[in-house]
C-alpha cells in the first residue's frame, strides 16, 4: 500500500449523519493534523499539474473554500506557481463572476475576482472531496469565465457513487482515493 493509500485510509474519519441524515462526511482534519500524511498527500495532488517530463504544467492552482484552500495553496507553492481562491457568496471585495450550484448536501454559491486569471492561464483545481461534482463543475466555469484554460482537477477523495466524473465531464481528475 503506497503512503497515500494508507494515510487516507488511515487519517479520513467517516461521520456518519453528518452534516444531514443519510450523508457520510469525510472527515479530513486528522489527515491534516499528520505532518508526514499531508507532505505527502500534497506532493501527490501536485502530480496533476506537471507533464510528462515531471515539469509543471500549469500557471495557477485554484482551490475552492474552504478545504480546497488547505491543499491548494501547498500544492502551488510546490508547483512553482501562484494561487487563486474560489470564495463562498459574498466574500470576495472587487468584481466577481459567479455560480450557483448544488452539492451532496445542500445548494451554495461560488465567485471569483474577473480579473484573478490572466486569459489563456492554465488552471490545475483542487479540492479535497468530490461528490456529486457540482463545486467542480462550477469551478470550472468560473475559470473559463476569467478567459482561463482548465488543466484539470485534483482530489483527495472521489465519492465513486455518486456521478461527479460525469459532471465535470471532460476534465482531468486525479482522485487520490475513491470510496
Ligand atoms: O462534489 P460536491 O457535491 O459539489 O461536493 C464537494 C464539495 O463539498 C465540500 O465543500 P463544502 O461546500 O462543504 O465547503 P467547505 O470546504 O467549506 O466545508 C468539499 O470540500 C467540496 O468542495
Ligand atoms: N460526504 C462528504 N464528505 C465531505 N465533504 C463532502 N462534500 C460533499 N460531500 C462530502
Amino acid at each position: 500500500m503506497s503512503d497515500v493509500t494508507e494515510a487516507l485510509s488511515r487519517l479520513v474519519r467517516d461521520v456518519p449523519d453528518y452534516p444531514e441524515p443519510g450523508i457520510v462526511y469525510k472527515d479530513i482534519t486528522p489527515l491534516l493534523a499528520d505532518h508526514g500524511a499531508l507532505t505527502a498527500v500534497v506532493h501527490a495532488l501536485a502530480a496533476a499539474g506537471r507533464d510528462d517530463d515531471g515539469r509543471t504544467a500549469v500557471d495557477l492552482v485554484l482551490g475552492m473554500e474552504s478545504r480546497g484552500f488547505i491543499l491548494g495553496a501547498p500544492v502551488a507553492l510546490e508547483l512553482g506557481v501562484g494561487f487563486v481562491p474560489v470564495r463562498k457568496e459574498g466574500k470576495l471585495p472587487r468584481e466577481t463572476h459567479t455560480e450557483s450550484y448544488s452539492l451532496e448536501y445542500g445548494e451554495a454559491t461560488l465567485e471569483i475576482h474577473t480579473d484573478a486569471i490572466a486569459p489563456g492561464s492554465r488552471v490545475l483545481l483542487v479540492d479535497d472531496v468530490l461528490a456529486t461534482g457540482g463545486t467542480m463543475a462550477a469551478t470550472r466555469r468560473l475559470v473559463e469565465s476569467c478567459g482561463g484554460v482548465a488543466h484539470g482537477a485534483a482530489v483527495l477523495l472521489e465519492l465513486s457513487f455518486l456521478p461527479g466524473r460525469e459532471a465535470i465531464g471532460d476534465l482531468p481528475l486525479l482522485a487520490l482515493g475513491q470510496v
